[in-house]
């Protein structure tokens, strides 16, 4: 076992790397040299890492050479071409993007939920979704106290989830609509950015592409990532998930509204609350009466789950409602990435 790794940061330059860099800095993982990999556009970038300048490469298969571990976020494309490459040249990856999530052999895994999958990996592990890990982070408490039978979320999705380009074209739009609009604006032209419509004053029901039965693909990685990642067990009963994923004109956090039926009716709301609160990364944020609840703007830059607004269904025993906020950036993608890293090299399976 090696005492220090050489770590490759795969799409550096992009709204998660900088933050895999960040994450990377403030963790326990023993490091050795730091490669900075991105496409051709931005080799020769000059980025931080613990004061240290490092000089972005154009990634590679020759790129992992000499590499131990690869933090990976650079599209679902590029991990199918390169992830393997690492792999075979004896790296660890751990991936950000949807291309191994559903593969059988790779351990889709939220560390506080499920890190025992980690010993079943092949070179490969997949970091989910961005929503999906704050769902199941709020959720496995309760679904390991009380079982769960059905979830129905909405969730309401900030725009640097698309990325640091979908972030800029929100930027200019907003710039535009606010500088000389008249009151009922005409729709806003959409300059043939990434977006079909306008990101900035505005709700978009579609994330992702859309699937032949109408969900959008974000909508069914939802659902089958959180059954993936909750249902270990081969006999553990069936949990019921669906799903209408938003883009919304927030920056920064994710927003969901979850729906969920407890196998155990006899649970209540206080339980329910005093088990978030007890739970390590959740934060419970609930007090109706100081107008406390959680709230992208203050989630931001945070690593943490922020619970709040629990609520019974008083017309359905057993079933209740939350709002579930989480830093897409880091809690939904370069905190859980870099967790996964250094449970990898705590348990010794690197
Ligand atoms: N944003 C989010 O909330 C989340 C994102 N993810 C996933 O993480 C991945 C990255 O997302 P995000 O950071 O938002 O995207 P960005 O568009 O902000 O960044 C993309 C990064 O990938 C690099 N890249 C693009 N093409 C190549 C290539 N051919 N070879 C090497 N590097 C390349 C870019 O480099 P360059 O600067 O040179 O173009 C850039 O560093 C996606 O797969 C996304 O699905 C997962 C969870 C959450
Ligand atoms: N789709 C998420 C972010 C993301 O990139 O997810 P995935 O890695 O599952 O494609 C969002 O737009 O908010």
């Amino acid at each position: 076992m090696k005492d220090r790794y050489v770590v490759a940061i795969l799409g550096a330059t992009g709204a998660v790397g900088s933050r895999l860099i960040s994450e990377l800095a403030d963790s326990k993982i023993p490091i050795e040299r730091v490669k900075l990999l991105a496409s051709k556009r931005s080799a020769g970038k000059k980025l931080q890492f613990k004061g240290q300048t490092i000089i972005v490469e154009e990634a590679s298969p020759e790129s992992f050479d000499d590499v131990d571990l690869v933090l990976s976020s650079a599209g679902g494309a590029v991990s199918k071409q390169l992830l393997p490459e690492a792999v075979k040249r004896g790296a660890v990856c751990v991936d950000n993007t949807s291309a191994f999530r559903m593969d059988p052999t790779v351990p889709l895994v939220v560390p506080g939920v499920n890190e025992k999958q980690l010993k079943y990996h092949h070179g490969i592990i997949a970091n989910p979704n961005c929503s999906t890990i704050q769902m199941v982070a709020a959720l496995n408490p309760i679904y390991k106290k009380w079982g769960l039978k059905q979830i129905i979320v909405s969730t309401y999705q900030a725009v640097s989830g698309a990325g640091q380009s979908a972030w800029n074209e929100m930027r200019d739009e907003a710039k535009d609509y606010l500088s000389d609009r008249p009151m009922h604006p005409e729709i806003l032209p959409t300059k043939g950015q990434k977006h079909h419509y306008p990101l900035a004053f505005n709700l978009l029901p579609q994330i992702d592409v859309f699937e032949e039965d109408g969900y959008t693909h974000e909508e069914w990685k939802m659902i089958h990532e959180t059954k993936k990642i909750l249902l270990n067990d081969a006999d553990a009963p069936e949990i019921k998930v669906t799903a209408t994923c938003v883009r919304v004109p927030v920056a920064v956090g994710h927003g969901e509204s979850v729906y969920f039926t407890v196998d155990d009716e006899k649970s209540s709301v206080h339980e329910i609350k005093e088990l978030i609160a007890a739970t390590p990364r959740l934060v419970l944020q609930d007090d109706p009466k100081e107008q406390l609840y959680p709230q992208p703007i203050n989630a931001q830059g945070k690593r943490e789950t922020f619970v709040g607004r629990l609520r019974a269904d008083a017309e359905n025993p057993g079933a209740f409602n939350m709002w579930i906020v989480a830093d897409n950036l880091l809690r939904g993608a370069a905190s859980n990435t870099v967790e996964i890293a250094e449970c990898l090299v705590k348990e010794q399976l690197m």
